[in-house]
């Protein structure tokens, strides 16, 4: 029997783990071992996305364990998002059927706007012209709003969210909604602790999950080589002295502000490690000192999309 971790009560009442498994870059025929080791560890809260082309093994892994009684569908937290080439207000109730399909799930925790951004819709993901430009569409993320709605009546997905998404854009969103967004999904750690942006979120309801909180040392788009988040000398030094890793230590970051986290992993002794961070506590010193790494480290900046009119990050938050 492992141990539950503890909860974000969401604005609308649900229940969100405050720890999950990323599951970005995590391969076919990997990711399904991957999401079985993770449930026996402990997890239950998996985040996915269409974009990662990947959530079919996910599903597998989840429904493996669920048959063989190891959890229930109700002890599970499943996130999923839709797809910037799926923003179009017709497309978005069958891109969550397409995912709920993909998943073997009837129906989701928490579904995301995964990026303010619409691109040209089709079979390409990230659909570009012949000079290798990123084509986008003029659907506005404000019409597919409505439509996210709609899933939550429909039943399909529990609540709904969005990611990537500015202090500007989540206000023209809390104008129109009648369901309110409960998260917002975006890259957090100390090298970019995203401070304003959580406290404008806190003050509308809308609750931070932390992503890349590792720095995401394996993004494709990283030089060979180059020292990431936990490599840092001062925080292996601080580290060391609590006797754990970075990794925990910038996951416990996350969790004592009271931030969803959702570091990725395929190994299992690191999806352990990264578990395991309910044990100590970093106090008020401990997490002003890390507060001081804050340096405007974003490393996933989708700067295909730069020129985007909804670009979300040409403003300070
Ligand atoms: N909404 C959005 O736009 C985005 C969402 N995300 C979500 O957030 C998740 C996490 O972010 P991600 O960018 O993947 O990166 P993370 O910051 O979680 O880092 C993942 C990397 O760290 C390695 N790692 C994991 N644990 C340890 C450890 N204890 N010690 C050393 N290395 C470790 C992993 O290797 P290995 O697997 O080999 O163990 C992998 O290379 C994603 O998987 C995805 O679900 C991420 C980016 C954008
Ligand atoms: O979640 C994500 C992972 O990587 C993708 C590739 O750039 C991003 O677009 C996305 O935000």
């Amino acid at each position: 029997m492992t141990a539950k971790i503890p909860a974000v009560k969401l604005s609308n009442g649900f229940d969100m783990p405050i720890l999950g498994l990323g599951t970005w870059k995590s391969s076919p025929g990997v990711v399904g071992q991957a999401v079985r080791d993770a449930i026996d560890v402990g997890y239950r809260h998996f985040d996915c996305a269409h974009c990662y082309a990947n959530e079919d093994e996910v599903g597998e892994g989840l429904n493996a364990k669920i048959k063989e009684g190891a959890v229930k569908r109700e002890d599970l937290f499943i996130t999923s998002k839709l797809w910037n080439t799926n923003h179009p207000p017709e497309m978005v109730i069958p891109a969550c059927k397409t995912t709920l399909k993909n998943l073997g799930l009837e129906y989701l925790d928490l579904y995301l706007i995964h990026w303010p951004l619409g691109y040209k819709d089709g079979l390409e993901r990230f659909p570009t012209d012949e000079n290798g430009k990123m084509i986008f569409s003029d659907a506005d993320f404000v019409d597919t709003w409505p439509e996210m709605e709609k899933l939550v009546e429909m039943g399909l997905v529990r609540s709904i969210g969005l990611s990537n998404f500015n202090s500007q854009q989540i206000d023209r969103i809390l104008k129109i909604a009648k369901i309110k967004p409960v998260v917002n999904q975006v890259e957090c750690h100390p090298y970019l602790n995203q401070k304003k942006l959580m406290e404008f979120c806190k003050s509308k309801g809308i609750s931070i999950t932390a992503y890349s909180p590792l720095g995401s040392p394996d993004r494709p788009w990283a030089k060979p080589g180059e020292p990431g988040l936990l490599d840092d000398k001062k925080l292996k030094e601080m580290a060391s002295k609590l006797g754990k890793s970075v990794a925990q230590l910038v996951i416990r970051y996350q969790v004592e502000r009271g931030n969803v986290v959702i570091p990725k992993s395929v190994h299992k002794e690191r999806m352990a490690e990264n578990f395991n961070v309910f044990d100590f506590e970093l106090g008020e010193q401990g997490m002003q000192y890390i507060d001081s790494f804050d340096c405007n480290g974003r490393v996933c900046a989708e700067l295909g999309a730069i020129d985007h009119p909804h670009y979300p990050f040409h403003i300070e938050f």
